[in-house]
């Protein structure tokens, strides 16, 4: 079977800064105080074959945005090494879409970025614009779309791309049930073509239905993969678990687990940054700046 995505051992970090002025002093290393960093994704291997529909499941923050994220080319991991043999598309509620320009016009500029043909763009507009089906709006600036409208249109545009790898990121959440259906008819046909579908969904039923695999993802890691059925129904007794708990007890195994994922990085990360706040580089800068800065102005004054 052949890959079409790995991931090996992946982390993803995102800096958390305390006040927005420790975030602008980091980015020009001026600030001793270095931001937490949050362990998105901890160490994350998979590898997803050609043709499957894999789901990933998880509680929220738990990664799986982050994983669609990496795998659409949005953001990059911090570490490891990630393969993606083909071209993703993304849908995801306003995934790509540009706010200030109209659904026909983002239904132009997505395609152009797919690498679609002028001639092909206009072939296939009247199509996309049919599955959309949100009427005048097509015309409306996207900044004015409910958020079902977005995810309509933003779905319409990627299925109509023809891309190898399709990840749908919760689109179909907001979306009604007519609507989801449609969606979930299209990805059958995907299916049936033998593309590759990476699908994030809280619907348990949609998951046993559509993918063959499922990963679950567990505050930044991978707690379990197997078939659809196995893990979708450990993951239920495990939300079944979590729920009887009392509200003082739920936030106690949330801020528990939350806390390892900050911790860890900032160990590593306190050990591997540590730099005072005036390094050599910046005052060499300061001592070949000032005399130069002080004889502009001096030739300007003198004018
Ligand atoms: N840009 C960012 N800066 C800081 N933290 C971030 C950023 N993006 C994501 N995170 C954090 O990373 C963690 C994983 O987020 P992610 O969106 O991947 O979760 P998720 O499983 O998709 O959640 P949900 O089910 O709610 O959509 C969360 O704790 C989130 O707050």
């Amino acid at each position: 079977m052949k890959t079409k995505v790995k991931f090996k051992s992946v982390y993803k970090t995102f800096e958390l800064h305390a006040k927005k002025s420790e975030k602008i002093l980091n980015l020009f290393s001026m600030s001793k105080k270095k931001g937490k960093e949050f362990l998105a994704l901890k160490d994350i291997s998979f590898e997803i074959f050609e043709g499957e529909t894999v789901g990933l499941v998880g509680l929220n923050g738990s990664g799986k945005s982050t994983v669609s994220n990496i795998l659409a080319g949005v953001i990059q991991p911090s570490t490891g090494h990630v393969e993606i043999n083909g071209e993703t598309s993304l849908i995801a509620i306003s995934a790509g879409l540009n706010g200030s320009l109209t659904g026909i016009e983002n239904i132009e500029l997505k395609c152009m970025m797919h690498g679609l043909t002028k001639e092909k763009i206009k072939e296939i507009t009247p199509t996309i614009v049919e599955f959309a089906d949100i009427g005048n709006y097509i015309n409306q600036p996207v900044k004015d779309y409910s958020s079902g409208m977005k995810s309509r249109l933003g779905f319409a545009i990627s299925v109509h791309t023809d891309p190898d790898i399709l990840i749908i990121d919760e689109a179909l959440s907001v979306g009604d049930s007519t609507f989801t259906q449609k969606c979930l008819n299209k990805m059958d046909e995907f299916k049936e073509q033998g593309k590759t579908i990476v699908f994030i969904s809280h619907s348990a039923g949609q998951m046993k239905e559509f993918c063959d695999r499922v990963i679950w993802l567990h505050y930044g890691t991978v707690k379990e993969t197997g078939s659809s059925t196995e893990v979708v129904e450990n993951y239920q007794n495990f939300t079944k678990w979590f729920n009887k708990l009392s509200d003082a007890d739920k936030r106690a195994h949330k801020q528990e687990m939350i806390s390892t994922q900050v911790s860890e990085q900032v160990e590593k990360e306190s050990k591997r940054n540590h730099r005072p706040i005036f390094n050599i580089n910046f005052l060499k800068n300061i001592v070949v700046l000032t005399p130069v800065i002080v004889l502009g102005v001096l030739m300007l004054t003198s004018y």
